[in-house]
């Protein structure tokens, strides 16, 4: 029997002393699907995921992880989940094929071991010393551990970090491969561009609490965000004759800019105007607001600025 979530969590609570980590948290996760949780450095996110993984002891809330309180599943439940760490730490003297052998034991079901370092991409590093590997290939076979005992759940603490792009495209590869086996995948991340590419759904997360929740299509269209409007006009006209597109333009040279939540307004007047002056526009490119920028502007009004959103901790 699959319970109906994958992940149930309610009113949960963690506090250290007069620090509220975890403030309040509510959402669920339905079992197949990629849940994305984002947030600046120190929002909460290791700690909630290390409550679900049973690492932690919460202050109060009530948590269901595929029909276990993970506080009391004890090594039942944790058959059942795959924890990717950012930092495993594991014997380097060992090759990934051993490791992955020595893991493998001990879990009751388990993929094969070929199987595992073939799905990662370590075919050709499977009996290389661990301390030959180099960054990329080290994060492959922690997933490669992560992965042995077959888990319904796989929690993937910033994946990619690290990465160069080649090996950032195949870990996205792969994580779409789990998708397509129905496991069910909890990602943290600070790549915006991760999270839109990978998630079904994404939570963004700031002091403890969430402040959105949903697709990435849903956060950028709820949110109203600016699309940027970016041509280039002759270099001989000036703003006074361009005509009111409804926001602030900024040309540089022949090259002008506005960003505007109305962006096909702003086109129909500037084109209009274009037309009826014999004003030739060129370069015309519109780009709708990317996760990121609603990201920015969530965390943003949430009290966050966006210059603390990738390095600082948040204020208590
Ligand atoms: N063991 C602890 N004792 C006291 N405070 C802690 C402890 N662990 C975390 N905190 C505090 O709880 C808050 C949330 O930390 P957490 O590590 O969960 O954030 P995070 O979102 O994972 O951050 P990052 O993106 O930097 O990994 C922070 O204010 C942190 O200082």
């Amino acid at each position: 029997m699959s319970p109906a979530h994958a992940i149930e969590v309610q009113h949960l609570h963690k506090h250290y002393g007069t620090t509220r980590a975890v403030d309040g948290l509510s959402f669920s996760v339905e079992a197949g699907e990629v849940f994305a949780l984002v947030g600046p450095n120190g929002a909460g996110k290791t700690t909630v995921v290390e409550i679900l993984e049973g690492h932690r002891r919460r202050t109060s809330g009530r948590v269901d992880v595929l029909g276990f309180d993970p506080a009391t599943g004890g090594r039942a439940y944790r058959e059942q989940i795959g924890i990717v760490l950012q930092e495993a730490g594991v014997d380097e003297d060992f090759s990934p094929r051993e490791l992955v052998r020595l893991y493998r034991g001990m879990y009751p079901r388990q993929l094969g071991v070929d199987e595992v370092i073939e799905l990662v991409g370590l075919a050709d590093k499977a009996d290389a010393k661990v301390k030959t590997l180099s960054g990329g290939q080290r994060r492959r076979l922690d997933l490669a551990l992560g992965l042995v005992g077959d888990p319904e759940l796989l929690f993937l603490d910033e994946p990619t970090t690290g990465f160069d792009p080649s090996a950032r495209r195949r870990a996205w590869e792969l994580v779409e491969n789990l998708r397509g086996l129905g496991k069910t995948v909890l990602l943290t991340t600070h790549y915006m561009d991760e999270a839109e590419h990978l998630a079904d759904r994404v939570a963004v997360m700031v002091a403890g609490r969430l402040v959105s929740i949903g697709t990435p299509a849903e956060l950028g269209g709820a949110r109203r965000s600016s699309s940027t409007i970016a041509f280039r006009l002759p270099l001989d006209v000036v703003v006074s004759q361009v005509p009111d597109l409804g926001a602030a333009l900024q040309p540089q040279g022949g090259d002008w800019q506005l960003r505007t939540t109305e962006p096909t307004v702003a086109l129909e007047r500037l084109l209009g105007w274009a037309r009826s002056a014999g004003v030739e526009v060129s370069g015309l490119t519109v780009e709708r607001p990317s996760l990121e920028d609603v990201y920015l502007e969530l965390i943003e009004e949430a009290g966050v600025s966006p210059v603390e959103a990738h390095t600082a901790p948040v204020g208590t």
